[in-house]
């Protein structure tokens, strides 16, 4: 079934064009985050093959730390709330973790 938007009834024209056009950039920057994640689990899932295959452990601590520091800087730089930055980040890359256990399970060091 398909959901209706919900829009006041008396709201004017002009203002439910513009809600459409701002709509319409949210919708292509939700698009370019998708692809943009779609990337970044490309690249881990290639982390977590090499990781397997050389015995190294999934989760890389020292590296997430400096991610975050990392990334606080930038959010703040561009006037997102960090803590924010950080909660996305420690989400993205649980699930990374999460993809790299299970490829190890898969896999042996020799690769058999
Ligand atoms: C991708 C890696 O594996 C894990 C996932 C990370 C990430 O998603 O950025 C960072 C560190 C690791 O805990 C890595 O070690 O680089």
């Amino acid at each position: 079934m398909a959901v209706q938007e919900e829009l006041p009834a008396d709201a004017g024209q002009d203002a439910i064009d513009q809600l459409h056009s701002i709509r319409e950039s949210i919708d292509n920057i939700d698009a370019a985050l998708i692809h943009l994640l779609a990337e970044r689990f490309k690249f881990t899932q290639g982390v977590g093959r090499l990781k397997a295959a050389h015995g190294l452990p999934p989760a890389d601590p020292a590296r997430e730390l400096m991610q975050i520091e990392r990334l606080r800087a930038l959010a703040i730089e561009a006037h997102l709330d960090p803590a924010f930055a950080e909660k996305f980040l420690n989400f993205v890359i649980a699930e990374v973790i999460h993809h790299h256990v299970q490829i190890a399970g898969g896999q042996t060091a020799s690769g058999a």
